[in-house]
């Protein structure tokens, strides 16, 4: 098998949710979809649903340690990506092993705030958050995480950015401050547009658009969007504008076919293999309409106007980012 053909093997190194539609259960769906060997170290137990979080275990750190040695000490590692950290001792164990390991290609989502309000990161951990951002060849933060960064990159106690244009301008002040790639990421702005964008340390901007599906299942998809980003950047050999593009029309098909999945009572996940399952004749229509019909809501509201990846990508500024300078090009 050529270098090319290889399949790539991406470890989650992520917390769980046992309704299987964030955190690390979302990732193992996600790299799977995006054609990737998922690999998973748990860095928290997450007591949660659809509905919000109840409770967090934090493994004693030794042994966080001794799950990352073990996948490490065995298998070529392609990508990594990081979510949930909860606290400054597991974001200094996960920097530790990646200064040691030093893997290839390494994709942060620095989760602080569960959708649903809940914690998921010890506010005190932010300053230890932001030392491991260097390590990373992407980071994805929601509007919420972007405005704590960029406040402490110095933007002041700002909040999170209402507006598109001072979101990229918080995710150029965070880019170039910290040497690193910035996906910001219009799913928190109201309105019927999705974009996200890719931000380099130079300040180079590539806008993907999007448009908003009007469904309240997206648990999970900055989880699932910073995997499949993971899995595909792998596979295209560091091309991380093809493998944000691909991520998101992969995503949007899976948001627009979440209202068929039938799980919880809260915000839902997305269905991570609506695209597959399509293609290869699974759970046609007539099994989605029934799911719609038990739950009461007959799918209504849905919005799926654009086909996957119809979109093109709009570039602000140069295009010629160079190579970085991080271990995790
Ligand atoms: N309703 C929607 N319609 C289309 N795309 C969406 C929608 N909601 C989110 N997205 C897309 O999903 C991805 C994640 O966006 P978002 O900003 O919600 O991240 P997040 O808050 O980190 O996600 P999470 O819900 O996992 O915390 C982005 O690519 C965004 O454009
Ligand atoms: C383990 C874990 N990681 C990340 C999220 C964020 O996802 P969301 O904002 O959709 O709740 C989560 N809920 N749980």
């Amino acid at each position: 098998m050529s270098r090319q053909q290889r399949i790539v093997n991406v470890l989650s190194v992520a917390g769980t949710d046992p309704t299987g539609g964030a955190g690390i259960q979302a990732d193992l769906k996600a790299i799977a979809a995006g054609g990737g060997y998922g690999m998973a170290v748990v860095t928290a137990l997450v007591a949660q649903n659809t509905r919000g979080v109840r409770a967090v275990h934090v493994p004693p750190i030794p042994f966080l340690t001794a799950q990352l040695d073990a996948v490490s000490d065995d298998v070529r590692i392609d990508a990594v990506k990081i979510g949930m950290l909860a606290n400054a001792e597991v974001i200094g164990a996960v920097a530790a092993w990646l200064r040691r390991v030093r893997p290839p290609l390494v994709v942060l989502d620095p989760v602080m705030i569960a959708a649903s309000g809940d914690a998921l990161l010890d506010p005190e951990a932010v300053t230890a958050l932001r030392g491991l951002i260097p390590q990373a060849g992407l980071i994805t933060p929601n509007l919420p995480e972007l405005a704590v960064l960029a406040g402490a990159a110095g933007a002041g106690a700002a909040g999170p950015a209402d507006t598109w244009e001072a979101a990229l301008e918080q995710a150029r002040l965070v880019a170039s401050a910290h040497g690193v790639r910035v996906l910001a990421k219009a799913g928190h702005l109201p309105g019927e547009r999705t974009p996200d964008a890719l931000v380099t340390p130079e300040g180079d901007t590539i806008e993907f658009p999007g448009v908003r599906i009007a469904t309240r299942n997206t648990h999970g998809t900055g989880c699932s969007l910073s995997a499949g980003i993971a899995t595909r950047v792998a596979r295209h050999g560091g091309d991380w504008v093809r493998a944000a593009r691909e991520t998101k029309a992969w995503l949007r098909e899976s948001l627009a076919a979440a209202d068929t999945l039938d799980v919880g009572g809260g915000s839902g996940p997305v269905h991570h293999f609506a695209g597959l399952w399509a293609r290869g004749g699974l759970h046609t229509a007539p099994e989605a309409q029934q799911n719609r019909a038990v739950r009461g809501d007959g799918g209504a509201g849905r919005r799926d106007d654009q086909p996957a990846g119809a979109a093109a990508e709009v570039t602000v500024g140069r295009l010629d980012a160079g190579p970085r300078r991080s271990p995790s090009q």
